[in-house]
């Protein structure tokens, strides 16, 4: 078993992309960071300003999904020291949980040498995140398209439009993907079922093709938005008339509450975006910060530091933002 620290880095990601409920995925450029080694006791370090709440006992997620590894590949590390850092705000819908699953999946398999395949991990991610839509993306970057039975998931991944940007609006407040998925109903009709599975077609098809113009119409849906708007006041305003600010086609990211805008970047009325976006939602009394990302191409990138390695002493601080630096931060 190879001795020494791992550093990962994942990107975030925004699902459902309007209709794929569950479905579609696409990475953001927003990272986790989780560093791994063998140690004598447990210790979990939590670094920068999106840790608050996050436990640094053993019930720490990335911990509990690190041993999950160490099960299924018959081996033995009870005592990690970890360290974890992240750009991704917590529970706004931006895969915060699946970065974190898929960094502790991926570091956890490297720091034993591997013995599980890249599928092997995406089934394990889906299982614990319950539907494929983020850990996809987040496993294997650009646009993911993913469908989980409950006991096995497959999925294709797409490259983003070139020229295609992201404008989100991240509300103050934050919203678990749990409470967001409470308010869903149990049943919906077939009329509702088939505008999603044509919608949803329609935005996979215009995505592979690179045909932005009928994103607006395709980014619609009725399976889990008109649901969840109560809980995002401007949420309804915002998603009806973005289009006419500059943006492709707006939708609620994941589970919210952070509202997602795609938008061309040679288009000029883009520059109204940011001013739309903060009138609608202060009208609403709610702070938002206006963030412009890009779609990230890439899967998770691993470090590996040997004890001999100049970078492998020194405080976890420093060891992430030098892998940064190395991986591109
Ligand atoms: N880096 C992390 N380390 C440990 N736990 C994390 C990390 N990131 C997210 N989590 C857990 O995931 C929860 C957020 O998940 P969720 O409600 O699905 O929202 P999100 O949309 O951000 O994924 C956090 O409250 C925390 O329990
Ligand atoms: N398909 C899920 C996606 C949840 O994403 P998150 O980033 O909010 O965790 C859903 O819509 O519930």
């Amino acid at each position: 078993m190879p001795t020494g620290r791992i550093v990962v880095k994942v990107p975030g990601s925004t699902a459902n992309l309007g209709p794929g409920f569950d479905t579609l995925g696409m990475a953001l450029s927003l990272f986790t960071w989780v560093s791994l080694e063998h140690a004598a006791a447990t210790r979990i370090s939590l670094l920068g300003d999106n840790m608050s709440g996050i436990p640094k006992d053993k019930s720490n997620l990335v911990y509990r999904v690190a041993q999950a590894v160490f099960e299924k590949a018959g081996a033995h590390v009870p005592e990690l020291d970890i360290v974890i850092c992240s750009d991704i705000p917590l529970t706004r819908g931006l895969g915060s949980s699946a970065a974190a699953i898929v960094a502790a999946l991926v570091a956890a398999n490297a720091l034993i040498g591997n013995p599980l395949s890249q599928n092997e991990l995406f089934q394990m991610a889906t299982a614990l995140e319950k539907h494929p839509d983020n850990v996809g993306a987040s496993l294997f970057g650009g646009i993911v398209a993913a469908a989980w039975d409950g006991t096995s998931a497959e999925y294709v991944r797409l490259e983003p439009p070139a020229g295609m940007e992201i404008l989100v609006a991240i509300p103050e407040f934050q919203l678990s993907t749990k409470k967001a998925r409470n308010v869903l109903p149990q049943h919906v009709s077939l009329a509702d079922a088939v505008f999603n599975v044509s919608h949803s077609s329609l935005l996979t098809a215009a995505l592979a093709t690179g045909r932005m113009d009928v994103l607006r119409h395709a980014m619609r849906d009725r399976l889990h938005q008109p649901y969840r708007s109560a809980l995002i006041p401007g949420m309804d305003i915002i998603l009806e008339n973005a289009g006419d600010h500059g943006a492709l086609g707006a939708v609620l990211s994941g589970a919210g509450p952070t509202l997602l805008l795609l938008v061309d970047s040679r288009d000029p009325k883009r520059g109204q975006l940011e001013g739309f976006l903060k009138d609608v939602m202060s009208k609403e009394d709610i702070e938002i910060a206006a963030r412009w990302l890009e779609p990230c191409l890439h899967g998770p990138l691993v470090r590996y530091l040997e004890a001999g390695d100049p970078d492998y002493r020194l405080e976890p601080r420093d060891v992430l933002s030098r892998a940064k630096a190395e991986v591109g931060a």
